[in-house]
């Protein structure tokens, strides 16, 4: 398979959840000095000039010096979770061929990551999608999935079917071992609730 060009990519920042186990919308947690979100988007930046985050129209306002286009979930779509995230992105950006996504509440995630996906990408032709594996727990939102898991998607939805594992049962999935990359598993770190981000954050259990 030919290498995956970097502007055949799109990264896709999923911040159009309602954030209902933490205080706040999980975005706008601190990490460093940024918000959340702006790390997710500047991982993203580093794979691709291409990003897009897919909002709420609610706290979209607050996210309009970002540094990738601001979009919404499609409306027949809106707030079925991630699957429709994903879709809307895949949607706005038709032209792209691969996608890496990752979620607003990863503070500690890496480009590495999406570098070593990529790669495994190439090296398997046919792969639709390559989803990490970290302490023995598969992370499709911090994951690659080809253009051609949109129709798959599509159908899921339709059938109420708004699980990431569907997806990853419907095409053809390869998981990676993650320890094999070489870094810290808790990039893979997501925050839900104000004890996590205790834990993680404020107590800089990780660096
Ligand atoms: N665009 C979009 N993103 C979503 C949607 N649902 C969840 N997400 C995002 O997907 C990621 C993982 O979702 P969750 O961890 O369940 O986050 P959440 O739904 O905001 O939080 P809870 O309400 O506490 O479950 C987060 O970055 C969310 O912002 C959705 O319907 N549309």
């Amino acid at each position: 398979m030919d290498p995956i060009r970097k502007n055949g990519r799109t990264g896709i920042v999923l911040a159009g959840g309602g954030s209902s186990r933490f205080p706040f919308h999980k975005a706008f947690a601190r990490y460093k000095n940024r918000y959340f979100y702006e790390h997710a988007v500047g991982c993203m930046k580093q794979l691709t000039d291409d990003v897009v985050l897919v909002s709420r129209t609610d706290i979209a306002e607050r996210m309009k010096n970002a540094d990738a286009e601001v979009i919404f979930d499609l409306p027949e779509y809106q707030g079925q979770g991630p699957l429709s995230g994903i879709l809307s992105g895949m949607t706005n950006r038709k032209e792209s061929e691969w996608f890496a996504i990752v979620t607003c509440d990863m503070p500690f995630v890496m480009p590495l990551v999406f570098e070593q996906l990529f790669s495994i990408a190439e090296q398997k032709p046919g792969t639709q999608a390559v989803v990490p594996v970290a302490a023995g727990r598969n992370q499709p939102l911090a994951a690659i999935y080809h253009r051609s898991c949109k129709d798959h998607i599509i159908r899921l939805l339709l059938e109420e079917k708004r699980s990431m594992y569907g997806l990853l049962q419907s095409v053809n999935t390869t998981f990676a071992d993650a320890e094999e990359f070489d870094i810290s598993q808790e990039v893979f770190v997501n925050i839900n609730t104000d004890e996590e981000y205790k834990h993680y954050i404020e107590s800089a259990s990780f660096e």
